[in-house]
């Protein structure tokens, strides 16, 4: 047994866990919320645990494409044959968790079924289609997805070439794929295993479009599964992460479906071929509006787990020794290591508790909704956007800085920082292309500058710092007196100020030039604008949550809060040096503020990552291990390897061996 191992877990990390000043359960509930959310999630752990139908036969990343989705699709049936286990009402929370532990992150085949297409039939559907289509998605007698990006056009909807013509005289839509780039490509699901889709086509009724519309179409035959005649479609290849997810590809050749079949709770095609238009016209896009509301909590997971699995490393790993003689310490013990690290974790709490934020406007949307109340939307629409934007970008930025800080071994899959990434990084790209949201979270910000400048504003009190008449300069006096008021002052101004610069580039270029170049040419800032305006919202939301916090809790978070504050703030000094609005000495007092967040969590580091509640078998990380024996496990993860299963592999025999025996006979 190695030096390092006492009573079976790591020295090191048994030191840290004993130098936590709070309690690490009431952390955990508190961040979860609450100690019945804690019990529920030990009751689905330990049901997962005990139930072998759940277990990889071997780490995922030793199985190739094939077993991967092969094992997805094999443990993903088993999981939803035990739905009973967990509230299938709270996805949010036991249902995410569930997934989170038996399916790991290489996604499956079902994904996008539970993801999209059911809330797609529960948003979108007319009361007969919701009993018609509902029970069926919800039994899983079908599997569906949601087919929307094509080849050529993913972001830009109104352009989608997937046309639904209406032909009154069948009452039914034709579906077609008019181009190669008219080819629906990336919806998860849909290569092998899906027989349903809602598909995203233009809708043509009595020679006119009316744009984008939903549709459930049915791709396979339900007994053979081969797909349906006009219907061609396949898996679309490996892909960076989720490859146990068979993402695909789909054209349609004048393939016939029913009129009810377009999903017509908003708007609605009559029989004669009349169309009724929605109330509002992106109703249509609420699924979207769903899932970058859920995948804030899903980024923060991951960049909580990649934190997890830095701090814990950093705890037991030792390399160089300040005091030749004194032994090597731990690399947690660098500031410059806690600089990498702690960051990622402050801003892993940041995007949880806006998450909760999130997830609660948008039940209130939805309740609003029903009653056919759509003035949240816009609202909404932004802030998911925008939230989702700045929170996957920094979640990737923060899992490839916890990556770096584990040396070497952070570039091994045992590490699971690839896998982390892999799966994280998508949600630049998915639910809408980072940039392109945060330019639609501009149009709003535009609108409520344009509203403070002529003097009407009466503005959501998400963007009511915009018509704030603020401070000059900084009241910073002491980073020790720091207020959260003076913080949120400090950050609004500097996002107001940005929001007007972006704006007032945006009019003055519209004078010049045709609108939508003066648009593009004032984008840079528009978007900049939008980062500002949701780093103010995370940094509020964090500040909020921790001031309400029970004072023990509080006592070690609000070095956590400030340090995301802080970070941000010294990070974009510029910003906030512009116009003399703070000193250089105050910037200063920023920085000292951050080394002494680094220094008030450096003691209690591992205990907080402890508080997420990560098990082993969620983190799926070798160094991020709970009882800190990376060393052993390391050794025994690569004995999985194909490779290793004899001792000299065919390929020596077939060119390596050769080589070197050609080249010796020739010395
Ligand atoms: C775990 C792994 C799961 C992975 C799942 C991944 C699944 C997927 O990726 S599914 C495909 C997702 N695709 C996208 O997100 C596409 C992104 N594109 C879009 O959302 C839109 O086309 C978008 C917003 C860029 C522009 O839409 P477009 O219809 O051209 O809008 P446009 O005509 O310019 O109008 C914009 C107006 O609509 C409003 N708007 C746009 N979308 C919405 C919405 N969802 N809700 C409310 N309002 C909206 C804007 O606020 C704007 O309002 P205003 O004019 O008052 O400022
Ligand atoms: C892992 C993964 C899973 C996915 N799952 C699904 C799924 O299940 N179903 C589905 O339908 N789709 C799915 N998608 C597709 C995804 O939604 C699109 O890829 C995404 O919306 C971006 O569209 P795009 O690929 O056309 O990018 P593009 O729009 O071509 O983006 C390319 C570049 O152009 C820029 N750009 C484009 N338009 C503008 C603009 N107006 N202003 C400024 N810059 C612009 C972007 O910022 C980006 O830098 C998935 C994608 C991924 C990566």
């Amino acid at each position: 047994m190695s030096r390092w191992i006492q009573n079976g877990d790591n020295v090191d990390i048994t030191k840290e866990r004993k130098n936590a000043t709070f309690n690490t359960e009431r952390m955990s509930a508190w961040i979860h919320g609450g100690d019945e959310v804690l019990k529920r999630r030990r009751e689905i752990l330990d049901y997962v645990k005990s139930n072998p139908d759940f277990k990889d036969p071997i780490p995922v990343e030793f199985l190739s494409r094939e077993e991967r989705v092969s094992n997805g699709t094999r443990k993903i049936v088993k999981m939803t044959d035990n739905t009973d286990q967990i509230d299938g009402a709270d996805f949010f929370g036991e249902g995410m968790y569930f997934q989170s532990l038996v399916m790991g992150r290489d996604l499956h085949p079902l994904s996008l079924h539970y993801i999209m297409f059911l809330p797609t039939l529960q948003g979108q559907t007319d009361d007969e289609q919701l009993d018609e289509w509902l029970p069926k998605a919800i039994a899983r007698s079908i599997v569906g997805t949601y087919a929307q990006t094509e080849l050529g056009h993913g972001t830009n909807l109104s352009k989608l070439e997937t046309t639904a013509t209406y032909d009154p005289s069948t009452q039914e839509f034709v579906l077609h794929s008019p181009t190669i780039t008219a080819a629906k490509w990336w919806p998860g699901g849909l290569g092998k295993s899906s027989n349903h889709a809602i598909v995203v086509a233009q809708l043509y009724t009595k020679g006119q479009c009316k744009g984008p519309h939903p549709f459930i179409v049915q791709l396979r035959d339900l007994e053979t599964h081969k797909p349906m005649k006009g219907v061609r479609l396949g898996d679309i290849g490996p892909k960076l992460g989720i490859n146990g997810s068979d993402n695909g590809f789909l054209l349609f050749d004048k393939y016939r479906i029913p009129r009810k079949a377009m999903l017509m709770r908003y708007s609605k095609v009559q029989p004669d071929g009349t169309y009724i238009a929605p109330a509002h016209s992106k109703l249509g896009y609420g699924t979207m509006v769903f899932v970058r509301s859920i995948m804030i909590k899903d980024q923060a997971t991951q960049l909580g787990a990649a934190a997890t699995i830095a701090t814990r490393y950093s705890a037991v790993r030792r390399q160089g020794e300040p005091v030749v003689g004194n032994g090597e310490i731990q690399i947690l013990d660098y500031q410059t290591q806690q600089y990498r690290v702690f960051p990622q974790l402050a801003r892993a709490f940041a995007f949880l508790f806006a998450a909760y934020e999130i997830r609660d406007l948008y039940l209130r949307l939805t309740e609003e909704l029903t009653h056919g109340n759509t003035e949240l939307l816009p609202e909404i629409h932004a802030l998911s956007s925008g939230l989702k934007s700045v929170v996957s970008w920094d979640t990737a930025q923060g899992i490839e800085q916890c990556r770096l800080s584990c040396g070497g071994h952070g570039y091994s899959q045992a590490s699971a920082f690839p896998e982390i990434y892999g799966y994280a990084v998508g949600g630049c790209t998915y639910e809408g292309e980072n940039l392109v949201m945060l330019l639609q979270v501009a149009r709003y910000l535009v609108k409520a500058a344009e509203e403070t400048r002529k003097g009407t504003s009466n503005l959501a009190e998400i963007c009511g710092y915009i018509s704030k008449t603020g401070r000059r300069t900084s009241s910073l006096t002491s980073i020790a007196n720091y207020t959260t008021d003076q913080i949120i002052e400090d950050l609004e101004h500097v996002a107001r100020k940005q929001v007007f610069h972006a704006y007032d580039k945006l009019k003055k270029a519209q004078q010049h030039v045709k609108p939508e170049d003066a648009w593009n040419q004032s984008s840079v800032e528009l978007a900049k604008a939008s980062r500002w305006h949701v780093r103010l919202y995370l940094v509020k939301t964090f500040l909020k949550k921790v001031d309400k916090a029970p004072e023990d809790l509080k006592k070690v978070m609000i070095h956590v809060a400030r340090l995301y504050a802080f970070d941000i703030i010294s990070s974009s000094s510029g910003n906030f040096l512009e116009e003399g609005y703070m000193r250089p000495d105050q910037i200063t007092e920023i920085k000292e503020g951050v080394y002494e967040c680094l220094a008030k969590i450096r003691p209690v580091a591992v205990s907080l990552v402890d508080s997420w509640d990560y098990d082993d078998l969620e983190l799926k990380s070798v160094l991020g291990k709970r009882d800190g024996n990376v060393y052993e496990a390391l050794l025994q993860w690569a004995q999985n390897s194909q490779l290793n299963k004899s001792d000299v592999i065919p390929t020596f025999e077939k060119y390596l061996g050769p080589m070197m025996k050609d080249a010796r006979s020739k010395l």
